[in-house]
């Protein structure tokens, strides 16, 4: 992350979308699967991208389509997770391990000592990869987009995050700094209810439903729009202006809903949120 910043400022002038999905595959990588830079992460970029493009396309398997590709990409990129996974067997000294969430995967086990299978580890870590790799992508260029347009927030966010580095004295910054930085969070809270990455969620009505007089038979495909919630003015008052003081006060319950909700809320939610607050942290103590 700090090297992507340093590079941007080399480049003076950047596509910030491209740069972030750059830093976010380069830091995850690294995170994920001990990938470092090169031509092999930029393949899986590639790959990860089409994976993406698929998610909502027309269940089609016509040759070109996005269906189709998606499903292909994602065969090549389990492809890839596999061959470093039989790597990975081979080196079985402690001294050799890595310390990344494939790792974490295979060391895993439950009361009865029963393992992941090689299939579930390898998928595990794509779908991670997948799941987060755009959404954090974009978050992170939402945070400049909306800083861009608000210089008295990067004022202040200056002065909360150069003081956390002042205290730290050199020392890195942990997850509890990362807490403790409480404006900083409400603008990473702002940035995603305004740039709501993902902008609906999938559901089944699981029985018969009415709602404003419209009915929703039991069994029928439903997809609540999160972005009507999140500029709806009864729930966010002036919702398109960026305002991250709103969050003093938490949102209505229901309201917000940037990572979904219920049983399968999204699991990487925190991780997310650190990550875009850790990108703050840097962007605003490095840059003016
Ligand atoms: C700002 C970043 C992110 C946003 C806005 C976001 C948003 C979402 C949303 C809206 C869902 C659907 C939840 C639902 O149906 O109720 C979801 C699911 C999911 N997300 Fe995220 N996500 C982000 C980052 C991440 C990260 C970093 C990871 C993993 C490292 C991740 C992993 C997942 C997974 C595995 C699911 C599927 C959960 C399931 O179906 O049970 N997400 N995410």
């Amino acid at each position: 992350m700090v090297a992507a910043l340093e590079s941007w400022v080399e480049k003076g002038r950047i596509v910030a979308l491209r740069e972030t999905r750059k830093m976010t595959l380069e830091d995850w990588g690294r995170i994920f699967a001990s990938l470092e830079p090169g031509p092999t992460l930029d393949y899986m970029g590639q790959l990860i991208g089409d994976v993406v493009k698929g998610f909502r396309a027309n269940p089609s398997n016509v040759p070109g389509s996005a269906c189709r590709r998606a499903v292909e990409s994602r065969k090549k990129l389990l492809a890839i997770y596999r061959e470093r996974l039989e790597m990975r067997k081979k080196h079985t000294e402690d001294s050799e391990r890595t310390y990344d969430l494939m790792d974490g995967l295979m060391s895993v086990q439950d009361e009865e000592g029963n393992k992941l299978s090689d299939e579930e580890i390898v998928d595990n870590t794509s779908a991670l990869v997948i799941a987060g790799y755009e959404s954090a992508s974009l978050s992170a260029m939402w945070v400049m987009y909306c800083l861009a347009k608000a210089p008295d927030v990067v004022q202040r966010l200056r002065a909360e995050n150069i003081a956390l580095r002042e205290k730290k004295k050199g020392e890195f910054i942990t997850s509890e700094d990362v807490s403790s930085l409480k404006y900083t969070n409400m603008v990473v809270e702002e940035t995603l209810r305004m740039a709501n990455t993902s902008g609906t969620v999938f559901r089944i009505a699981t029985r018969d439903v009415e709602y404003k007089g419209y009915k929703f038979p039991q069994g029928w495909r439903v997809i609540p729009w999160l972005r009507y919630s999140h500029t709806n003015p009864e729930y966010f008052e002036d919702p398109l202006r960026f305002n991250p003081d709103r969050w003093n006060v938490p949102a209505k319950p229901g309201t917000y809903q940037a990572f979904g909700g219920g049983p399968r809320i999204c699991p990487g939610n925190m991780f997310a949120k650190m990550i875009a607050a850790i990108f703050i942290h840097h962007l605003t103590v490095g840059y003016k």
